[in-house]
């Protein structure tokens, strides 16, 4: 699992500054401030010239903050202390200059100006409207004085024609243009164009001044059966009155052409060529439904489609026909073939498109002998298409029987929990240290660092806490996740934070553990103060045992602190033992082993010394004996989603989270809940390893495809859609409260999932030993009680949850049940 990180957008050098408390400025060394002062004389020459206005104090301070860097401290009194910026003197306008001042109710500009007696006379308003519409980003204010008298003889809004000027807006849209051609005139217009010169030239030549009868119309008497019956006059455009009213009704008509035979090959392939015969011209727009349409703007497009119109229309569009009159005009018949007769009949472009893709077969298809337009663009679309099969596993591998006879480590996670400041992360890094994750390189830079800010101690919580706020408050915010091996496992931290706020955190991290580490700290007074009641001693060990971990590890820390005193530990376990037992951990699931995370005591190596009166295991030993025994490999698969993050160019989709139950390999369709998106497993990584496949129990990447990120958030659950969750909205609840329950407003929380909700009635109260019914319908249930209640989800689309799934209700930042779904 990544660490989640806040990325905050701050200029650090101010945000390193901001930290420093300037305490530790009062009392410099000799050498220090010898170094200081040349520090000073150093950043005076850098800034020299630049205009900065800041004191040597200042300077001494930045020096001293970053150390003495002269660099750093020039960058930031650069930043910080450069002078302001004067605004930009904006050319005054010889316009304002010249009018005197004095009139007031409008800008400067516009006020001198008023001073003129043309534009007094004028409402302000006008003024205003006037001002803003031309003074501004039209260099108004740079006209001469000549040019800006030009109209002041000239009574206001009257301007003599001879002074007014001309604007000619250019039109953006080509009007008339057929569908893919240009503004500028298409190739088709062009076309047109040429054959009615051509025409007019062939009349010319012919001596024929029968002007009704135009190439058209012999084209009409060459083709006879394609004439509409149900014509009787030409539809023109109007002319006269009376043509006007005719061509209205006629506008309206609907005529039915006759059913046309198969249009031959040899005309489609000549007209898909281009031109087609001269003597067969043909006009390319659509016909729908069977109807002839009178189309005045197109009559005098003739030419061949243009390959939009060819995608669009297909081969009908070629094989339409027109009828000429006597007029010189024409009227049109669709010659719909049977599959014109139905123009949406053959597969649009974009189911072209969408057949390729699901059928894309690569680029065979594209090697075909392509001859017309449409199969050219088919071709096309199918070789642009992007493979999105999901992808097949390498070999279908049997994940069971690989996961028995693989001789790999076994792997065990844990979450590590304990009061705020228990000394949890610096243990962990103790532990990372030792095993080698971490190196001495590492660690010193840590401690440098941290001494710089005066936590000197905290260096090796360091190696968890990564955030600088983390850091600079000395506070683990969210789970940290490290992983180091040991001879026979890979081992997954989880550190939780210890700190009340932060608490849900803890939840996910105790939702993906094995078990648990809780970090105890023995320094006088600080294990009762976490052992109180609303210490997160308590309050991690009952909610880990809530959410289902059921084997404990006791590091009894900080021994250092109280001399390695045998008494303190005996006094702690002994507490701690009677308490893990009523909190349902059982005593051979419980061991205690004494420790101290900044000495790095009883960690990895023994500590004779210090702990002469100790025999028993090393942390380490105890945390590998503690490995989970059984997993629920043969279950369904269920993925409890941690994190959702971009892989990269190659995974542009990936989650991290555990395998709660199941197995998976490459090639797995996965189905998402609640959003019920499916996605594709393209590839898989444990412990930041690729691998084939994964089974229950390891923490996993998943990078998938077939699925948008935004179907994905932490804490929803990934499955087998062979066997999917179905997410529920409303369920009975077997709680053990640790508050007042009454149907109340709570946060249901499982891992990263947090959902709102409400108990909507208290079905009974039980007996904690024998489950028995106490009480049917409770009016409330007491703390440390055990009931059955009813919740409700607020969101409608239900959470992923199932039986035997552990939730973990809170209100207002405490914890008040945890339960099982029933
Ligand atoms: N004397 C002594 N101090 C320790 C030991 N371990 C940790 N500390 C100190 O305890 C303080 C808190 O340590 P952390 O490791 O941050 O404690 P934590 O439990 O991780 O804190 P949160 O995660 O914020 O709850 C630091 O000042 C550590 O130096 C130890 O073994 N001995």
């Amino acid at each position: 699992m990544s660490r989640h990180k806040n990325i905050r957008n701050l200029d650090p050098y101010a945000e390193e500054l901001d930290d420093f408390d300037g305490g530790e400025f009062n009392d410099v060394s000799e050498s220090d401030e010898r170094q200081l002062e040349e520090g000073l004389v150093q950043v005076r020459g850098a800034l020299e010239g630049t205009g900065v206005s800041v004191t040597d104090k200042e300077i001494k301070e930045s020096l001293w903050h970053y150390y003495f860097d002269v660099g750093k401290t020039v960058n930031y009194v650069l930043s910080h202390h450069a002078p302001a910026k004067k605004p930009k003197k904006k050319p005054q306008s010889q316009f304002t200059q010249k009018v005197p001042k004095g009139t007031s109710g409008v800008s400067s500009s516009s006020s001198s100006y008023m001073a003129h007696e043309h534009i007094c006379a004028l409402p302000k308003t006008n003024l205003l409207g006037y001002f803003s519409g031309i003074g501004q980003g039209h260099g108004f204010e740079t006209r001469t004085a000549t040019e800006l008298g030009f109209f002041r003889d000239c009574p206001w809004g009257n301007i003599p024609e001879h002074r007014r000027g001309k604007i000619v807006v250019e039109s953006i849209c080509p009007q008339g243009g057929l569908p893919g051609g240009s503004g500028k005139g298409s190739k088709l217009a062009a076309l047109a164009k040429a054959r009615k010169e051509k025409a007019a030239a062939e009349k010319m030549q012919d001596g024929e001044e029968k002007a009704s009868v135009s190439l058209l119309a012999r084209l009409a008497s060459k083709t006879p059966a394609q004439a509409p019956t149900s014509i009787s006059k030409p539809l023109l455009p109007p002319t006269t009155q009376e043509d006007k009213q005719d061509t209205k009704q006629k506008t309206k008509q609907v005529i039915i052409p006759e059913p046309q035979p198969e249009v031959e090959p040899k005309t489609a392939a000549a007209s898909s060529q281009g031109l087609g015969h001269p003597e067969e011209p043909q006009i390319f727009f659509p016909i729908l439904n069977d109807k002839s349409i009178y189309m005045p703007q197109f009559t005098s497009l003739l030419g061949s489609p243009s390959s939009f119109a060819v995608s669009f229309f297909g081969e009908r569009i070629s094989t339409i026909k027109m009828n000429t009159t006597n007029h010189g005009t024409f009227t049109i018949s669709g010659a719909p073939t049977a599959a014109q007769a139905k123009a949406f009949s053959e597969p649009s472009p974009d189911d072209i498109v969408i057949a390729a893709q699901s059928g894309s077969k690569g680029l065979t298809n594209a090697k075909k002998k392509i001859d017309k337009p449409v199969e050219k663009i088919e071709a096309a679309v199918q070789a642009m298409a992007i493979d999105n099969t999901p992808i097949k596993a390498r070999r279908e591998i049997d994940v069971l029987d690989e996961f028995r006879n693989t001789k790999t480590k076994e792997n065990a996670n844990f979450v590590v929990i304990g009061h705020v400041d228990a000394g949890k992360s610096t243990l962990m890094g103790r532990l990372l240290y030792e095993c080698g994750v971490v190196d001495e390189r590492t660690i010193q830079k840590f401690k440098a660092e941290a001494e710089k800010i005066g936590k000197s101690s905290f260096h090796f919580a360091w190696v968890l806490d990564q955030t600088n706020e983390e850091r600079s408050r000395g506070v683990t915010m969210d789970i940290a996740t490290n992983h180091f091996s040991t001879a026979s496992t890979n081992f997954t931290i989880l550190d939780a934070p210890g700190h009340r706020d932060f608490v849900p955190n803890m939840i996910a991290g105790a939702s993906q553990a094995d078990f648990a580490v809780l970090v105890l700290d023995a320094s006088t007074g600080a294990f009762e103060s976490g052992f109180q009641n609303n210490g997160q001693t308590r309050e991690h060990t009952i909610l880990a045992r809530a959410i289902g971990v059921s084997r404990i590890v006791v590091a009894v820390n900080k021994l250092d602190a109280v001399n390695w005193n045998h008494d303190r530990y005996t006094e702690i376990s002994q507490q701690m033992g009677h308490f893990l037992s009523n909190a349902g951990f059982s005593s051979n699931s419980t061991s205690f082993v004494p420790c101290s995370g900044l000495t790095g005591a009883n960690i990895f190596h023994g500590a004779r010394d210090k702990l002469p009166w100790y025999h028993g295991p090393t942390l380490i030993q105890t945390l590998e004996s503690s490995k989970p025994r059984s997993r629920a490999i043969n279950s369904p698969l269920r993925i409890t989603i941690n994190d959702v993050f971009r892989g990269g160019i190659q995974n542009p989709v990936s989650i991290s989270g555990r395998i709660e139950a199941g197995s998976l390999q490459i090639g797995d369709a996965l189905l998402t809940l609640p959003s019920k998106e499916s996605a594709t497993v393209k590839g898989i990584e444990i412990n930041e390893q690729g691998s084939e496949w994964a089974v229950a129990g390891h923490n996993v990447t998943l990078h998938l495809s077939g699925i948008n990120i935004i179907h994905l958030k932490p804490g929803d659950v990934m499955c087998s859609p062979d066997s999917p969750i179905v997410p529920l909205n409303c369920f009975n609840l077997k709680i053990l409260s640790f508050e007042t329950i009454t149907p109340m407003l709570v946060g249901i929380h499982r891992g990263r999932l947090n959902a709102s909700g409400r108990v909507i009635s208290l079905l009974e109260s039980m007996d904690k030993a024998t489950g028995k019914t106490l009480k049917k319908k409770p009016r409330h249930i007491g703390p440390g009680m055990f009931a059955r209640v009813k919740v409700e989800v607020t969101l409608s689309a239900g959470i992923p949850v199932e039986k035997g799934n552990r939730v973990v209700l809170r209100l207002g930042g405490k914890t008040v049940a945890a339960g099982v779904v029933e």
